[in-house]
């Protein structure tokens, strides 16, 4: 685990001393938009059409933001047009590593060793955290963007004339309500989870862990009343949602101290979790192994064994 200072790397966990035992996550720096014309998007460069073959996506199967926009891909019909190279579950020491393990095979454009070479191909001086999801393009020969929750905006969008898949998961009359739903969803459950896990004060934890338990509890009614959370369909916020809940139950409930209830405690959040994990092309994307191995194996300051543990047996996944 560690960080880019100027093109070079250092082995860094986050610093919590400075925020009161808090963990804050650093914004993501590149921030382009592969556009259907190659104008320019909300912000960053132009130059970023809309072509297949020209963009490649570097993802760990293990983390929820990368998860997002492997669903993306595959539910609009991405996967011939933008090809993708996943890395090691293990985070240690050099930051995200091309070693092979399972579906983890290797860098498919460059052959690096770490995800930390991408980064500097792209920026000799970059400054900053080598975080997945990573959009590179092939034709720049740069980094599009680091952020997850602009990539899948892209995904949405900006292909439709090459697949032919004009699904729209940020339909423009549910958007406010996306937004919102996002906005709490993002600071109470996606990093919520990594607040708590992350805190080292007792009061940091104590907060993150309130302010999550109390957001499932209004997603809980929320969605025993409605299928999904926006409207009468699938949405974003969905997406956004289900690969937190997905993990909960493996990693967040033990690993991160999320224990006041998992996900199965919830019917509601259960029933969504399975109906959405089953929608065709999704379950292909969650990989518990490599979820597990991630967490446990690679934060050693929450668990100096590194002993992954075998269960839970979870009611979505076929047991193997
Ligand atoms: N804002 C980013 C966050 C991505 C992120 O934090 N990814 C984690 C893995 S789950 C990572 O690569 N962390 C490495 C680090 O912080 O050094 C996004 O949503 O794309």
């Amino acid at each position: 685990m560690g960080l880019l200072v100027e093109g070079q790397w250092q082995d860094k966990w986050y610093d919590t001393e400075s925020s009161g035992g808090r963990f804050r996550r650093e914004s993501s720096k590149f921030r382009n938009w592969v556009t259907a014309s190659g104008e320019p998007g909300p912000n960053g460069d132009s130059g970023f059409k809309a072509e297949s073959g020209r963009y490649h996506l570097y993802v760990a199967l293990a983390c929820p933001w990368a998860n997002r926009t492997l669903i993306f891909r595959s539910i609009k019909s991405l996967a011939d047009v933008i090809d993708v190279s996943i890395v090691h579950p293990h985070m240690l020491e050099n930051g995200w590593s091309f070693d092979t393990w399972g579906p983890a095979k290797g860098d498919q454009l460059f052959g690096s060793q770490y995800l930390h070479e991408v980064y500097t191909r792209a920026d000799a001086q970059y400054t900053g955290r080598v975080t997945v999801p990573v959009l590179w393009d092939k034709q720049r020969e740069t980094i599009v963007s680091n952020e997850s929750a602009d990539i899948i905006r892209m995904f949405n969008g900006e292909f439709n004339a090459i697949t032919g898949n004009t699904d729209d998961y940020y339909p423009p009359a549910l958007r406010t309500e996306i937004d919102e739903i996002n906005d709490l969803v993002y600071h109470n459950v996606n990093n919520g989870v990594y607040k708590a896990g992350f805190a080292t004060t007792q009061e940091a934890y104590e907060q993150a862990f309130e302010a999550l338990f109390t957001t499932l509890d209004q997603l809980e009614s929320r969605l025993g009343a409605h299928e999904y959370l926006v409207g009468n369909q699938i949405t974003e916020a969905d997406w956004r949602l289900f690969t937190t809940l997905v993990r909960f139950d493996a990693v967040y409930v033990g690993h991160f101290k999320c224990n006041l209830k998992r996900i199965a405690d919830y019917p509601a959040l259960s029933r969504y979790l399975e109906q959405l994990y089953f929608v065709p092309g999704v379950a292909e994307t969650v990989h518990l192994e490599h979820i597990k191995q991630h967490y446990y194996y690679s934060h050693k300051n929450i668990n100096p064994t590194q002993v992954v543990p075998k269960g839970p047996r979870l009611p979505f996944e076929v047991w193997k």
